[in-house]
């Protein structure tokens, strides 16, 4: 089975039952088996920066759904939940992004992994860090080696909720 990293972020609504419901959604799909999901960071808007705080988790999946399959997963959790996108980088009830599949780069028209934003986002690697499995995975640890040069404090983020509480929700 594969490897898969998601980033989940929410800023509108209850942010909280939204993560909640999103994980839930993920682990109801067939094909997929949710491994860790990170505690969860309420974290400062990063690129238009006029609007509420994110909460942002990331999780650990293992799939044989193909990445093009489970990029459609992702955006079908999305319209589940009610997400319309207004505009880029703006508020949102739920984002999935794909992290990091199985090691592999893939570049196609609708899905570039790893994700080409997540190495200069501490909202991403600060939870994706968290749960990241094998320190023999390059990506991963380019993560790591990369969070640690950044000073977090000014990310504006803070622990929310830890792993254990929000893994026992549900
Ligand atoms: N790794 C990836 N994960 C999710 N979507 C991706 C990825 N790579 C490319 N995309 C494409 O990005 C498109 C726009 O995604 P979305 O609306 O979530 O962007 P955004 O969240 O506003 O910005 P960002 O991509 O910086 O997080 C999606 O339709 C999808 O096809
Ligand atoms: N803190 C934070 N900022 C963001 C986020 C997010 O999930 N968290 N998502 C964005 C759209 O990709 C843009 N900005």
């Amino acid at each position: 089975m594969k490897d898969v990293y998601l980033s989940i972020g929410t800023n509108m609504g209850e942010r909280y039952e939204n993560l909640q419901h999103a994980v839930a959604l993920l682990k109801e799909t067939e094909g997929i088996k949710l491994v860790r999901v990170s505690s969860v960071y309420e974290t400062a808007a990063v690129g238009y920066t006029d609007q509420a705080d994110f909460l942002n988790i990331a999780v650990h999946l293992k799939t044989d759904v193909s990445s093009a399959d489970m990029l459609k997963i992702c955006q079908s959790i999305e319209q589940e939940l009610g997400r319309v996108r207004e505009f880029r980088w703006g508020p949102r009830i739920i984002d999935l992004d794909i992290l990091l599949y199985n090691q592999e780069n893939i570049e196609t028209e609708s899905l570039t992994v790893p994700h080409p934003r997540m190495y200069e986002r501490a909202f991403v690697l600060v939870p994706l860090v968290e749960i990241a499995a094998s320190p023999f995975d390059v990506q991963l640890q380019q993560a790591h080696d990369l969070l640690q040069q950044m000073d977090c404090e000014n990310e504006g983020i803070t622990l929310w909720s830890p792993f254990e509480e929000f893994s026992t929700v549900h």
